[in-house]
């Protein structure tokens, strides 16, 4: 996939906003009010919005890409007889085989829109542990400036045990990205999220949030095991907070948006100097290594066709590649990614042919996981 993140053009390139949350932390009502207040700036500056959760029954926005066009997830956990979740991943596993399509999309789009916002299915893992998330977040990445905003239910965050378990899985999801981050606090019309502020930039106030909640001591007053990995854990998360920005919104309300649209513009400086050279040096090696064992094969090959025309010459006569004879079973430039705002959406599309090489084979593939 060409990187053209790099490129020199007079526009800036979009960025890409990963909107990625546990279940039910309003990222689909985030998508929603982002959209809006992009709708409502002078001059408007519409969003192309990528909704990649399959099982989704509605969505707030209006979307230009979506999984339910290309895969009927219903249609998929009948097929590969899956549960739900199985059938979400196998849905976006389907989905990513054709995300090249997708890419030629945004990339067509790139001239016209500042931001491309990704909604992600709401069971987190699905994403964000699965092979599909990757490919799509690094053929994202690779190129267009991309950040990833996780969102997180702030009333639900109070308790210093669950803000902590949200803040690793947060950690984990930075670490396996490498991409800039911002951490939305959501639903502040609810609970104003200044005690996680005030948690991430001073480490003695978790301290004390943590030794003064309920169930951190035992019966002979002594602090628990949990209470005792909680403050060892916490002083690993004071350097992962340096890494990242923290804004609070409330999607009901519109608050705050103005500020995670200033973190995401400052996040793309941070992906041009840090994620972009770490991307090329990967790119490098990769390549190399590629290089190298093209090279061994390649040598190996010269060497048994050596031997084996010395040992057979009457053979070797008649060894003639033919490029004519070659099966020709490319069908990559197959479409069938609908672009809903240049389109007319032709009804629901099971892409489940390239799954099976023949209509009885009984096979699972791509599995979950
Ligand atoms: N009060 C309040 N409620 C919110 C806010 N954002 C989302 N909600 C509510 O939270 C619930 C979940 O919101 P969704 O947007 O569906 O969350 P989601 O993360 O997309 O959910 P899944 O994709 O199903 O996991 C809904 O009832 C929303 O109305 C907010 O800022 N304030």
């Amino acid at each position: 996939m060409a990187s053209q993140a790099e490129g020199s053009s007079s526009k800036k390139k979009p960025i890409t906003i990963i909107t990625i949350g546990m279940a039910g932390a309003g990222k689909s009502t985030f998508v929603q009010r982002i959209n809006s207040y992009l709708h409502s700036l002078d001059p408007p500056k519409p969003p192309y919005i990528l909704n990649l959760d399959p099982a989704v029954t509605h969505v707030p926005y209006e979307a230009n890409i979506d999984i339910r066009d290309t895969v009927n997830y219903q249609e998929v956990m009948k097929q590969y007889n899956l549960g739900p979740n199985g059938g979400i991943m196998t849905a976006l596993n389907l989905f990513t085989t054709k995300f090249d399509q997708v890419l030629d999309l945004v990339e067509k789009r790139a001239d016209d829109v500042d931001y491309v916002i990704l909604d992600t299915p709401g069971q987190i893992e699905i994403f964000t542990w699965s092979a599909s998330g990757s490919i799509i977040t690094d053929a994202v990445a690779s190129s267009l400036p991309t950040v990833v905003a996780y969102i997180i239910d702030t009333p639900r965050t109070t308790a210093p045990a669950t803000f902590m378990s949200n803040m690793l899985y947060a950690c984990s999801i930075l670490y396996k990205t490498k991409l800039p981050f911002v951490l939305v606090f959501n639903k502040t019309d609810v609970q104003p999220h200044d005690f996680a502020l005030d948690w991430m930039t001073d480490f003695e106030a978790f301290q004390l949030a943590l030794a003064t909640h309920g169930g951190t001591r035992d019966s002979e007053g002594e602090p628990t095991y949990m209470n005792s990995l909680m403050n060892s854990m916490s002083l690993v998360l004071d350097e992962f907070y340096k890494n990242l920005k923290a804004v609070g919104v409330s999607s009901v309300t519109g608050d705050g948006v103005k500020e995670f649209f200033e973190a995401v513009d400052a996040s793309r400086e941070e992906y041009e100097k840090d994620y972009l050279p770490e991307l090329e040096r990967a790119r490098k090696r990769k390549e190399e290594t590629l290089q190298a064992a093209k090279q061994d094969s390649m040598n190996r090959l010269l060497k048994d066709l050596t031997i084996d025309r010395e040992k057979n010459p009457a053979f070797a006569a008649q060894d003639r590649w033919d490029p004519d004879a070659e099966d020709d079973d490319d069908d990559d430039d197959e479409t069938n990614i609908i672009d809903r705002s240049a389109d007319p959406w032709p009804g629901q599309y099971v892409d489940l042919t390239r799954a099976q090489r023949h209509p009885d084979e009984d096979i699972n593939w791509p599995r979950p996981g």
